[in-house]
């Protein structure tokens, strides 16, 4: 088996009391696609945020490429080769597709003093690698990100990403609020992308999209890895009740039949059943 890309040794988070992550173990791997599963409020963004570099872990250590790492910024994560990409793509709305696509890295024309922006290199680079990827309506670099659709912006930001050589792309719930059609798209490329040996961590909450394209799975449930196991190894069923924070119905269960056993088989009343629901740890 090959060197885990990335790997998290024992990482905790906390924000002042508040402990986030707790003992978060977990390793992905070149050409494989790790989704990071769990319900609300599970840590999942945290976690991303760790492996980006806008978080510090608060104990535990990090690996990239078999070395100890510990980023300062998502500067240092990227130069890994660690690239996320967020829910929208992040792009910017009233950028060309051109200019948003070496954001950062413009491509430079003329000679000093006189150098300037490189519109022409960019915008044809941008609209290769969007094609490649599949989006062949865009055939013009100075359109603005802002006209793209969810699937456009998604395979910009990912065919960005590729540009600039990452190894290890961080998909932040890149499917949420796309239509069947444009998810269907996006987990395409998840898979070129795997094609190609760059290893996913894949954020979702939609189990379908997880297990089309997933290879491995790990559950968080408040902050803890409540499950980490590979394709095959789980039921659908079995990861869409992990996700759903099964365990807390399986305790609610037990508590309301205590309730019926102590009285006499009468089930709790809508005020006793809110009293059972509550979880004094949400909010
Ligand atoms: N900067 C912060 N300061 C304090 N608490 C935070 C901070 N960031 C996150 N949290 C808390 O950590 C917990 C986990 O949040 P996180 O956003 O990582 O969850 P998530 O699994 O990504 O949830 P969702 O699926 O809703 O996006 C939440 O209770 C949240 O309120």
């Amino acid at each position: 088996m090959t060197e885990p890309l990335l790997k998290l040794n024992a990482v905790c988070k906390s924000f002042g009391t508040t402990d986030v992550l707790s003992d978060v173990s977990l390793e992905v791997r070149a050409g494989e696609v790790l989704c990071l599963l769990g319900d609300n409020g599970a840590g999942k963004s945290t976690l991303i945020k760790i492996l980006s570099g806008f978080h510090e872990p608060s104990s535990g250590t990090m690996e990239a490429g078999g070395k100890k790492v510990c980023f300062k910024s998502p500067r240092d994560a990227s130069s890994h080769g660690i690239a996320t990409v967020h829910q929208f793509g992040g792009t910017f709305p009233l950028m060309s597709i051109g200019r948003s696509f070496f954001v950062g890295a413009e491509p430079l024309k003329g000679l000093w003093p006189l150098r300037r922006f490189d519109r022409k290199l960019a915008n044809s680079i941008a609209v290769r690698e969007m094609q490649a990827l599949g989006i062949t309506r865009i055939t013009d670099g100075d359109r603005l990100v802002g006209g793209l659709s969810g699937g456009e912006r998604q395979a910009l930001a990912i065919g960005r990403a590729v540009h600039f050589g990452a190894n290890v792309l961080i998909l932040d719930e890149p499917t949420a609020a796309l239509g069947v059609k444009e998810a269907a798209h996006v987990l395409r490329l998840i898979m070129q992308a795997r094609q190609k040996g760059i290893a996913v961590v894949l954020v979702t909450h939609n189990v379908t999209h997880a297990m089309t394209v997933g290879d491995h799975f790990a559950v968080l449930i408040r902050g803890a890895l409540a499950a980490d196991f590979h394709k095959g190894e789980r039921t659908r069923e079995e990861i869409t009740d992990l996700m759903a924070g099964g365990e807390a119905m399986a305790e609610l269960e037990a508590e309301i039949e205590a309730y019926q056993l102590a009285h006499h088989g009468h089930t709790p009343e809508p005020a006793e059943l809110e009293r059972l629901t509550h979880d004094p740890s949400g909010p």
